[in-house]
């Protein structure tokens, strides 16, 4: 809803009242109409000032109500009514101004923002284009090039940029609500004629196609198969033409977006990823009855990749550092490393680094004096336990300790300390300063207490936290045992690395799994496989008793380690090197293979690299569910989209598992088990099954079928 009272004497002042942050609902919608008739009708309101509750001007429409039958008035007529007024409306930008708030504000005739305010159109990210008049009016405003850069990426503008841009007329530190009555009352004799932005042409530039080409090309580029930011630039591109017939083509783009399974997944992403913070435990407890520790002090140990990356992270979440390397020359190049990423990281927020608030020590003593400590040393079980067991002697009472592993027993670390309550699993992602993903393990005894802390801690570092059970390899890694596998048993079958990373890249990967194998390194999970002991000789293609490629660890042998090595499932112009190409040793090789084995290459075609890669590690996910490691569909999903590239608008495996249809994927994985029966993870899992047998409910109902969730090794 809405509010209105009239303020100084002659401003009608509207406020809108939908917390937490004001979503555009109906009821907000219909509080604007019949405000502003209000104001308008009232003779002794001579302008009027829009505002937000609390402090937030307006997140945008109500996304909640985008699955449901439209009611209430539309969002456009209701901002070119406000547009239209006879009387000079401001909008006084505290807080938020994005998507349907900010085309809300571009409707009023001038704008006046706080400096904190951000400013914004992110529906490209939900799968839709600024569908109220934003990809019109925003361009006549700002001009086509800026209007671009924001609707395309759908970034947040700070109010110094939007004023810079001509985005707001005014930005104030003062109450901004107060700046915009004072403004009301100065323009309140002024016809808001020439500010009604939909009568501005829009910009001139001199080479507006060049533009729109160079846009078109880079956006497609990134896009991946996602329709949204195509479609932007097609609304954008409209906004030369007279405004009805722009609003028009604004309006054919968004029926297009509106009814695709794209938005549909890109809208279930967004909520899944506020969804995974209300995390629960085996034990019941829960995000909303466990209070977290602050961390002020942390300790990082082992200053590789990772470490450097979790140092520059917690430091720019305003924690203070002690950064632990025993090698003296890799400290020296960390230390150089993490100065310059924390150097660059400022520039590009407009701040100084914060070099003072991270030391460097080459032992363990300062450990003593911290809250936490994340271990991040090599991904070595013996060495971790080492690491583990010092920090238990060494620090001072209620400190946490969590390992940065991605795959190894958290509840053996915990066994070789005192406190086991006070350790958890921390999963960051390459690059950690970066990636917006973190796993968070919870052993069979850890507190809730340090898994609410490590969460925290993790949205404190600018991550989404997903709190998982302990299992080999967590719910990431594990997912992706089968998918790897399933794409390796191809190339054993006649497929080729380039043809199955096409095929996923097309899905929408940033990179196809050959290609992600050879950038992550093809001797970190070879070392792992042999710490579980190779098979070899006649054995070589079973394990278990079920079937197993020992391609990997072949390629492994020749020293074909990735991109570092400049060979590995393609080769690159040198160690290093980033431009992958076919290699024809390799198709050698395979052959070889494929004739040492008996086996005879068959045309494998596009559906079967995708349902055999896809499928298998659905069908792992829904394993996942049914252990009870992840608490819920949301979880995977999100886990997939921010760590492994899944494409955002297929929302995540669990979700495209719902799209494609729980039946087909059941009757699918039925058909490539009966097939290769000794291939365990192609047999559909008990909870498939029961979901279909159920009706296959939609994704946001399975949660009903899983039993508790449980810690399992
Ligand atoms: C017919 C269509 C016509 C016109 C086109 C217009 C389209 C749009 O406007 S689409 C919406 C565009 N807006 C956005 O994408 C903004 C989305 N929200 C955010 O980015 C953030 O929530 C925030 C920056 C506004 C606030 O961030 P933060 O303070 O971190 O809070 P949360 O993200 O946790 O959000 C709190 C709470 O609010 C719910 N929520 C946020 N925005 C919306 C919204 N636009 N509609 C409905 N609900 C919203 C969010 O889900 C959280 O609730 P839950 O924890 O219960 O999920």
């Amino acid at each position: 809803m809405a509010q209105y009272s009239r303020v100084s004497g002659t401003v009608g002042l509207i406020t809108l009242l939908n917390p937490p942050v004001n979503a555009l609902s109906a009821a907000v919608r219909q509080g604007i109409v019949d405000m502003m008739d209000k104001a308008l009708s009232d003779r002794k309101v001579k302008s009027v000032v829009i505002c937000g509750h609390n402090g937030k001007f307006c997140g945008g429409a109500d996304i909640r109500e985008f699955s449901s039958p439209l009611t209430g008035p539309l969002l456009i007529p209701v901002i070119q009514g406000v547009e239209s007024a006879a009387k000079p409306v401001v909008a006084a930008i505290e807080g938020v101004a994005l998507g349907g708030g900010l085309e809300l504000a571009l409707g009023c005739h001038y704008r006046i923002a706080h400096s904190k305010a951000r400013l914004g159109l992110p529906e490209v990210h939900l799968g839709l284009l600024p569908g109220a008049g934003g990809s019109q009016r925003l361009p006549r405003l700002i001009g086509v090039p800026a209007a671009l850069d924001i609707i395309t990426t759908g970034r947040h503008v700070t109010a110094a940029e939007a004023l810079k841009l001509g985005l707001v007329d005014r930005v104030t530190d003062r109450n901004t609500v107060d700046e915009a009555v004072k403004f009301a009352l100065s323009v309140a004799d002024q016809s808001p004629q020439s500010r009604r932005i939909s009568t501005f042409p829009c910009p001139h530039h001199p080479d507006l196609d060049a533009v729109f080409e160079g846009v078109m090309q880079r956006v497609r580029q990134r896009a991946r198969g996602a329709l949204a930011p195509v479609a932007c630039v097609q609304a954008v591109a409209a906004a030369t033409l007279p405004f009805a017939q722009g609003m028009e083509r604004e309006r054919e783009l968004m029926a297009t977006l509106f009814t695709s399974g794209q938005a549909r997944a890109q809208q279930y992403h967004f909520f899944a990823q506020r969804a995974v913070g209300r995390w629960s435990m085996p034990s019941g407890a829960r995000w909303d009855k466990t209070k977290p520790v602050a961390v002020h002090k942390a300790m990082v140990i082992g200053l590789g990749t990772m470490g450097r990356g979790i140092s520059v992270a917690l430091v720019q979440a305003g924690v203070s550092v002690v950064a632990m390397e025993t090698n003296e020359k890799q400290l020296m190049d960390a230390k150089q490393a993490i100065s310059s990423m924390l150097e660059r990281g400022a520039k590009r927020r407009g701040v100084a680094p914060a070099l003072d608030k991270i030391r460097y020590s080459s032992d363990m003593q300062p450990a003593a004096d911290v809250d936490l400590v994340i271990e991040a040393v090599f991904e070595d079980m013996a060495l971790k336990k080492k690491v583990f067991q010092q920090l238990s002697a060494l620090c001072k009472p209620g400190t946490f300790l969590c390992s940065n592993t991605s795959g190894l027993d958290v509840d053996q670390l915990a066994s070789e300390t005192r406190t086991p309550e006070l350790v958890v699993g921390m999963h960051f992602f390459a690059p950690a300063h970066v990636m917006k993903l973190l796993e968070v393990v919870y052993g069979s005894r850890s507190s809730p207490q340090a898994v609410a802390t490590a969460m925290e801690l993790g949205k404190q570092m600018g991550k989404v936290s997903v709190a998982v059970g302990n299992c080999r390899g967590f719910v990431g890694n594990r997912m992706l045992k089968p998918y790897l596998e399933q794409a390796f048993f191809l190339l054993e079958e006649g497929a080729t690395p380039e043809f199955v990373d096409q095929v996923l890249e097309e899905f929408g990967f940033a990179m196809g799994v050959f290609r992600m194998s050879d950038l992550s390194g093809l001797d970190v999970g070879w070392r792992v496989r042999k710490a579980d002991g190779l098979p070899d000789g006649h054995s070589a293609r079973i394990r278990q008793g079920c079937r197993y490629s020992p391609l990997g660890d072949l390629l492994c042998e020749q020293g074909r380690f990735g991109q570092k090595t400049g060979r590995g499932w393609y080769q690159y112009d040198k160690p290093g090197g980033q431009v992958a190409k076919p290699d024809p040793w390799l198709q050698d090789f395979l052959e070889k293979f494929r004739t040492q084995h008996g086996l005879v290459a068959r045309r494998i075609d596009h559906q079967e690299v995708l349902e055999r890669c896809l499928y298998a590690l659905m069908n792992e996910g829904f394993r996942i569910l049914e252990d009870g490691i992840a608490a819920g569909p949301e979880d995977i999903d999100v886990i997939y989209v921010l760590g492994y590239s899944w494409p955002p608008h297929r929302g995540g495996p669990m979700f495209y598992a719902a799209m494609v249809g729980l039946k087909k994927v059941l009757e699918r994985l039925e058909h490539y088990h009966q097939e290769h029966p000794d291939i365990p993870s192609l047999k559909p899992c008990n909870l498939l099954r029961k979901l279909v047998v159920s009706g296959s409910p939609p994704v946001q109902k399975w949660r009903e079928f899983l039993q508790k969730p449980q810690s399992q090794l």
